[in-house]
């Protein structure tokens, strides 16, 4: 199978900041969540395969063609790839209806009623400036445009940040029907992992320039769970030898201590008395980032 993006060993260095040897992968069919802390390396990772920054190592391809830095390979598959990233990107003194007529020039198979389409479901008035948009509507705009030149990859950086509840289900709802035709795919980077609960086929998170995790998202979603255990409780599981040496991760709270449980079934046959809860993609995140190990 051509995967749309396949990132092999990526590194880029900035004073104080490196990306290590980052692995990525979208295959068509497939909606990726891009998840990590603040400044973990998502937006670096992103520019880099988009050939907006140089990279000081690994490989590149997208829809198949090795990218570098500056390559015309990009501007060739510019018309394959819907790019969002969290700013707008369109000069200030234009308007809105004009963002039409710049797709029109820069893409030969630009859907001139598809972007009217999207500019009404998202009262995107045509006479406005974009300089008086908000910054919601500006990533509606951005959106619109990228979705209106019917690409085979949407590479969203924050999308939906900035965007009401209502909008940004409305925007899902979008890229759902985005993903119903055949070879599609989406990387999405978001500090809404809601929004991935919802829609995410996959989720790799992120931390200090290393992928952390890289996990179907039903690994998650239906497979794992919070252990919610009492102080006896942990010490038993940590003498079971349930999880390897080092790998049992937990966080104290007032209440007790819940524990990152991978496989909800061979925990439950092995400690019934123990209460699972299922887990969100935040806690998960959250419990490998910041959870203690043992
Ligand atoms: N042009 C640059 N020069 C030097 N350092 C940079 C540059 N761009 C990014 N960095 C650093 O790289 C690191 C990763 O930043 P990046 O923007 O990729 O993080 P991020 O995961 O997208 O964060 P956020 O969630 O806050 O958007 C940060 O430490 C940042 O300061």
């Amino acid at each position: 199978m051509n995967h749309l993006i396949k990132i092999e060993n990526l590194e880029k260095h900035y004073d104080g900041f490196s990306l290590a040897k980052v692995n990525l992968a979208v295959e068509p069919g497939t909606v990726v969540g891009f998840i990590g802390s603040n400044g973990a390396g998502k937006t670096t990772t992103i520019k880099a395969m988009l050939g907006l920054i140089g990279a000081n190592g690994g490989s590149i391809e997208l829809l198949g063609q090795p990218v570098k830095v500056n390559s015309p390979i990009i501007d060739q598959l510019k018309s394959q790839i819907g790019i969002v990233l969290d700013t707008c990107a369109f000069p200030s003194t234009l308007r809105v209806k004009d963002a039409g007529r710049l797709g029109r020039v820069a893409y030969p198979q630009w859907d001139g009623p598809l972007f009217e389409q999207l500019r009404g479901q998202f009262c995107l008035p045509e006479g406005k400036k974009i300089s008086e948009l908000s910054r919601g509507m500006g990533m509606k705009l951005t959106l619109a445009f990228a979705l209106a030149h019917h690409p085979r990859l949407l590479v969203l950086d924050e999308a939906t940040a900035g965007l009401d509840p209502m909008a940004r289900d409305e925007v899902l709802d979008i890229l759902r029907q985005f993903m119903e035709q055949e070879g599609h795919g989406i990387l999405m980077s978001t500090h809404i992992t809601s929004d991935l609960e919802k829609i995410a086929d996959k989720v790799m998170c992120i931390d200090e320039g290393r992928i952390v995790f890289d996990l179907d998202k039903d690994a998650i979603s239906d497979q794992a769970a919070i252990g919610r255990c009492r102080k006896q409780d942990l010490e038993a599981i940590a003498a079971s030898g349930f999880f390897p040496a080092g790998e049992m991760r937990f966080q104290s709270h007032g209440f007790g201590t819940d524990v990152l449980v991978p496989d909800r079934f061979a925990f439950a046959r092995q400690f019934p008395d123990v209460a699972l809860d299922r887990i969100s993609i935040e806690e998960y995140m959250t419990l490998v980032l910041k959870g203690e190990t043992r």
